[in-house]
Order: structure tokens, then C-alpha cells, then sequence
């Protein structure tokens, strides 16, 4: 929104020449959120260096320290110094961040008193039901099926086993491992049902937990089993956010440039890390040297049938790489994004056809068909992902605006100027 309350328009600069850029980016936000619950439920203070600071990171500070962790930052805000505190009543705002309202509830049943969440108007909508039963099955007293809702902390959690239909979100997994140490039986979260999406970011739980000295058998697929004990405290540092680097990417790819992201991890469980591959596919040369990731875009890029289910986070970027290919392009197994902060398969269709493209939703994913696009407002719909898929494909087309670029903030404050400094080859 603009100052005078309407909603404004960015409009997104073309890029003249091929982009020629070298782009750090922040922490990555899911590695952020998940080390601030690890690190408010630890046995001692510790200390997280390069978190990203950005709305769904501020907010999950925010409810920590409502319910009694104290953080205070430092370095611009990136170090974080972690102490944790007993647990109390508070009052938890989610905003729009997945992160938030699957994670924290399991956190606020290990308080005293009654901890209250709510969140923007579209999350009320987001799917949370599958969390608050399960954690009513594990002994946890909650009003509400979705937000707002209300759990009345009893100081402890029995926990035990649960069998959950995770289809809708790795979230739902998530949320349950990262504090089930602190559960008095553990917790075993069995999923039965349609595979679950985002399998990397369990692998990102799992192996933090563990880092954190937790004992988690995954031995049984579809089953995760998390044993009582203590989240121990340790230092943390965080990586760059592979996601939140794909758009940057993506401009090379749909300007035949080349951008590099410095700090690249050699191995990850960051869903961002797919967009190696998936570029390479699409015809761009792809190299990690030296600890940075180059892509350098083809001439003409290639249409590419490719499943999505577990890198379902990059599909607004692909997407709108998809629309400037040779030929047609298939994105599949992503129903699961109709549940993200908007209906993400009727968003990239409505918004690519609204510029003058041939997007078809299918039961599960997207079929692009190139054609030539004309200019044309680009609306985001409060989705920071829909809004950086404008701006990609704004380098190309003269003339698109993007409604509310600010909603970026999400997970990248400061997005716009970023990608001007691409625009003009600065290398940071
Ligand atoms: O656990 C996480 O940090 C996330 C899991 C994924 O959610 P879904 O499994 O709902 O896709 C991903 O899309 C989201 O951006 C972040
Ligand atoms: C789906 C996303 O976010 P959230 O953590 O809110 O689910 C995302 O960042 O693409």
C-alpha cells in the first residue's frame, strides 16, 4: 500500500543489456526461524550469526519473545543472542509466515497460560488444522481450528505418537519435530496420505535438531521419530537464502547474462539449491566455483517438464523464466501451492495471462505456452514470490508494474534495491 492507502505500483526496469551482477544475499529465512525455536527451547543462551532480518524472521522474534525468550541483536540485526526463558502467556502475531503459525504452536503448548495467535486476513485462510489436531493428540489444549486460535499452555506436553496427513505442507512435520524433544514422551509423527511436498525442508529439521544433539530416527520412510531429551545450546551460523537468490539467478537466465551468488553452500537441504539443475535444463551454463554459484544465461532458453513437489518455493521464479522459453513448459506436482500465502497456481496463470500469455492451471501444476507479453499491472497478491516473478518478467517486457513490490519484505527487505544494483552491474 501506499501512503494515501492505495495500492502502489513498481515499475519493474528492463534490463537494457544482458545483467552482468554479483548478488549477496541475507540468511536464509527458514534456517533463521527454525534455529530461533531451536535456540529458545536449548538448555543454555547461544548465539545466531547472519539471520535474516525481514517480516516473517522479525515476527518469529516477535512471538519468542512474547512468551518469554529473550533476543536481543546485534550487527545491524543479523547476530542474534538467544537466551531462553520459562515460557508464559503472550500473544503471537503470525503476519503471513508459514514459519510462524506452524511452528511456534507446538513451542506455546510447553507454556503457562494461554497463548493467543492470529495473523493477516490471508492466513486465516492458510491451512493449520492438521498442526492443532495433531498437537491436541499429543495431550496439547487448543481453541480454534485455524487462526485466530488460542493454546492454553499446561508448562508441559506429553507427546507421544501422532499420525498426520501432510500432503498440504512439510510444515505441519516440521512444526511438531522442532520441539518434540521437549515433549515428555518425544514425539513419532507418522504421515499418512498423498505424498508430502517440500521433503527438503523436513531433511532442514531434521538435521538441525540433530545438530542441536536431538536423536531423530528417520530409518521408516514417512515417519519421523524425535526421543525426549535436551535441545542442546550451540552457535549457529546461517546460510545465504537459495530461494530468495533465484530471481537474481533468473535474470540472468532470461537476459542471456550472468550472475553470481557468493557464499554458496557446497551441500544444503535449502529447496533453492534445485535451481542449479533446473536451469541447466533450461539451457544456461551453471557453475559453483570457488564458493560462488554462476549462472550465465543461453541465447534462447528451453522449455523444461519438470516436477516441482519438493522445490515447490521456486515455482513462481521458473514459472515466470518459463514464460521467455523456446517451448512449452510443465510445472508439476505443486497443488500443494494453493495453499501458500496465496493460490499460487491461479496467481501466476491469472497474472502471466494477463499480460498477454497461455498459462493453463492443471490439477497440479502449471502448463506454459511462450507467447509474446505486452505491458500491464503485475498484481502480487501480499505474496513476496509473485512479486519478485513480476519483476523477472519486467526485465524483459517494457512496461510492467508491479502492485505492492514491498510486500518482498517478507523475506528480502530491500529487494528492489538490489536487484537495481544488478541492473547496473554493481559486484558485491
Ligand atoms: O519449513 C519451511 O521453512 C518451509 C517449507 C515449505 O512449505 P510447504 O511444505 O508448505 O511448501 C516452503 O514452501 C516454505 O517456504 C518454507
Ligand atoms: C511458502 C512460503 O512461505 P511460508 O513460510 O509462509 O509458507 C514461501 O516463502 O515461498
Amino acid at each position: 500500500m501506499g501512503e494515501d492507502g492505495r495500492v502502489s505500483l513498481w515499475r519493474a526496469p528492463r534490463a537494457v543489456n544482458a545483467v552482468d551482477a554479483s548478488v549477496a544475499l541475507p540468511g536464509s529465512k527458514s534456517i533463521t526461524n527454525r534455529a530461533l525455536i531451536l535456540a529458545a527451547l536449548a538448555d543454555g543462551p547461544s548465539t545466531i550469526t547472519g539471520a535474516l532480518r525481514s517480516r516473517d524472521t522479525d515476527l518469529m522474534i516477535g512471538a519468542l519473545r512474547a512468551v518469554g525468550t529473550a533476543i536481543v541483536d546485534r550487527d545491524g540485526g543479523t547476530t542474534l543472542d538467544v537466551t531462553p526463558g520459562t515460557l508464559r502467556s503472550g500473544s503471537v502475531e503470525c503476519g503471513l509466515a508459514g514459519t510462524v503459525m506452524r511452528f511456534v504452536p507446538s513451542l506455546a503448548a510447553l507454556a503457562v497460560g494461554d497463548v493467543h495467535f492470529d495473523g493477516d486476513e490471508q492466513a486465516r485462510v492458510r491451512p493449520m488444522g492438521t498442526v492443532l489436531d495433531a498437537l491436541r493428540g499429543l495431550g496439547a489444549d487448543i481453541d480454534g481450528d485455524g487462526l485466530p486460535f488460542t493454546v492454553r499452555g499446561k508448562g508441559s506436553v506429553r507427546g507421544g505418537s501422532v499420525t498426520i496427513d501432510a500432503s498440504g505442507s512439510s510444515q505441519f512435520v516440521s512444526g511438531l519435530l522442532l520441539s518434540g524433544a521437549a515433549f515428555d514422551e518425544g514425539v513419532v509423527v507418522h504421515h499418512d496420505g498423498k505424498p508430502v511436498p517440500s521433503m527438503p525442508h523436513i531433511d532442514m529439521t531434521v538435521d538441525m535438531l540433530r545438530a542441536a544433539g536431538v536423536s531423530v530416527d528417520t530409518s521408516e520412510a514417512n515417519t519421523w521419530r524425535v526421543a525426549p531429551g535436551t535441545i542442546k545450546a550451540h552457535d549457529v551460523t546461517v546460510e545465504p537464502d537459495l530461494s530468495n537468490a533465484t530471481p537474481f539467478l533468473a535474470a540472468a537466465a532470461v537476459t542471456g547474462g550472468t550472475v553470481s551468488v557468493p557464499l554458496w553452500p557446497a551441500t544444503t537441504t535449502q529447496a533453492g539449491d534445485a535451481i542449479r539443475g533446473i536451469l541447466e535444463r533450461m539451457g544456461a551454463d551453471v557453475s559453483l566455483t570457488d564458493g560462488a554459484l554462476t549462472v550465465h544465461g543461453p541465447e534462447r532458453l528451453a522449455g523444461i517438464d519438470v516436477d516441482l513437489h519438493d522445490v515447490g518455493e521456486l515455482a513462481p521464479t521458473i514459472a515466470a523464466v518459463a514464460a521467455f522459453a523456446a517451448g512449452p513448459s510443465y510445472l508439476r506436482g505443486i497443488a500443494h501451492l494453493r495453499g501458500h500465502e496465496t493460490d499460487r497456481l491461479a496467481a501466476l496463470a491469472t497474472e502471466i495471462n494477463g499480460l498477454g500469455g497461455s498459462v493453463t492451471e492443471t490439477d497440479d501444476g502449471l502448463r506454459i505456452e511462450p507467447v509474446p507479453l505486452h505491458s500491464g499491472v503485475w498484481r502480487s497478491y501480499a505474496d513476496h514470490r509473485m512479486a519478485t516473478a513480476g519483476a523477472i518478467i519486467g526485465l524483459v517486457i517494457d512496461g510492467v508494474d508491479v502492485e505492492d513490490i514491498g510486500t518482498t519484505a517478507k523475506t528480502l527487505p530491500g529487494f528492489e534495491s538490489l536487484w537495481d544494483r544488478m541492473l547496473t552491474g554493481v559486484r558485491s
